[in-house]
């Protein structure tokens, strides 16, 4: 990486805004799954060690520019508060006279916690005024952000334009890590593409179809490819205006000689509940008023056998609802495939897909495990990732 990093510069008694992304999952006002606090923490500590007045920043979720109190910081703060063995203080403004004084009072080695950046309309559309003051906190700024390096926001890319700017040391692992895997792929080379976030995702597709051998695609986001193929899909996730791009990727995969596969089979529901009355029908058999919520057998079965043959795999969103037991089978069978074939390069990318082979024990078993999904798969495909081009060169 031709970045700076936190060995490059001096941080003894330096205030420093650390950007680090602790949008973790949460249910009753708990971290469900710590794997992107965890993965801040050599960074967090690194710069406890140098003698520096920490100040991190993160969001939680899209409350789209207003308080949502659910995505308060706060459960943040007491978590990595017990996995740092130290106090971690917390205000609730990202900037302004509190955030002043709480950083002002730090003392070196003192860790403070900002509120989620994306309270303030400013972050998301990357607000020169709203990095400003974001820069006034500090002295220095850190990105440690890997999963949001891929976002131009106040907190990740303009604040880099005010203070002294660098890299944290997670932000270069997983560059190193990523970049090493793709530079020279091993092949055959697998995409798995699942997940909810269709709009982020399926334009990644498009140059995927470039790079792999085989293309496999589960969860929320199969369904704009099964209406794409003439078939209904009931209640199931569809993004009507993306249905002509994702016919035009079926073709593109086999003009290239792309092996596509698509869910044969699926576990639909008549409601979004572990309750939900459920039952396999095959693709084109989607019932009116039902949403597919998991893959079928036949399926897993298929999706298993590819990975197994792959020697390098990219993992991106998982194959169902995997967070309701009832249609967590495809995430979890797609998970155990990748940690039975031990031949094979597995990269996991993406807070959920993290969280899911942590839930299924075998997060130890993968080769890499990815705290950004879409950042990941952004700098994969070969796109320049803002909160990183905007740090200082070495
Ligand atoms: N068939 C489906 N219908 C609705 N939601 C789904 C479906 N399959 C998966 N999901 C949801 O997708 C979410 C994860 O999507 P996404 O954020 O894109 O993944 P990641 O965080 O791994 O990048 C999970 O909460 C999961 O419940
Ligand atoms: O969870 C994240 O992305 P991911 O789901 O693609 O891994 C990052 O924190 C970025 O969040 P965003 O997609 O709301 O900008």
């Amino acid at each position: 990486m031709n970045k700076k990093t936190i060995r490059d510069v001096d941080l003894k008694g330096k205030k420093v805004f650390c950007r680090v992304d602790f949008n973790v999952p949460m249910k009753d006002g708990k971290v469900t799954d710590e794997t992107r606090i965890r993965a801040a923490i050599p960074t967090i500590n690194a710069l406890v060690e140098q003698g520096a007045k920490v100040i991190l920043a993160s969001h939680l979720g899209r409350p789209k520019g207003t308080v949502v109190e659910e995505l308060r910081l706060t459960p943040v703060a007491e978590r990595l508060s017990e996995l740092l063995g130290k106090e971690v203080k917390k205000v609730n403004e990202a900037f302004g006279p509190q955030a002043e004084d709480a950083a002002n009072s730090l003392i070196e080695g003192e860790v403070l916690l900002l509120e989620n950046v994306r309270f303030y309309p400013g972050e998301e559309k990357n607000d020169p005024e709203l990095a400003k003051a974001f820069a006034a906190l500090a002295d220095v700024y850190v990105n440690d952000a890997f999963g949001a390096a891929h976002r131009a926001h106040a907190s990740t890319e303009g604040i880099a334009h005010h203070l002294p700017a660098v890299a944290g040391l997670l932000m270069e692992k997983e560059l190193d890590v990523l970049g090493k895997a793709l530079s020279n792929p091993e092949r055959p080379f697998t995409a798995i593409i699942g997940g909810a976030k269709v709009k982020d995702k399926i334009g990644v597709i498009d140059n995927l179809l470039d790079k792999v051998d085989n293309l496999i695609i589960g969860g929320g986001l199969a369904y704009t490819f099964v209406k794409a193929l003439g078939h209904e899909v009931g209640e199931s996730l569809l993004e009507e205006d993306k249905i002509d791009l994702a016919k035009s990727f079926m073709e593109k995969a086999k003009a290239n000689n792309v092996n596509f596969y698509m869910p044969v089979d699926v576990t639909v529901a008549d409601d979004f509940s572990n309750d939900a009355n459920t039952k396999v029908v095959a693709i084109d058999s989607i019932p009116q008023d039902w949403e597919a919520l998991d893959i079928g057998p036949e399926t897993i079965d298929t999706y298993r056998k590819v990975i197994s043959e792959s020697k390098l795999v990219i993992w991106n969103g998982p194959m169902g609802v995997f967070e309701l037991d009832a249609f967590a089978k495809g995430t979890r069978g797609v998970g155990e495939a990748l940690a039975e074939s031990t031949d094979t390069y597995s990269v996991i990318g993406g807070g959920d897909s993290a969280a899911a082979v942590e839930k299924f024990g075998i997060a130890d078993k993968m080769s890499h495990i990815s705290t950004g999904g879409g950042a990941s798969l952004e700098f994969m495909e070969g796109k320049e990732l803002p909160g990183l081009v905007a740090l200082n060169d070495k």
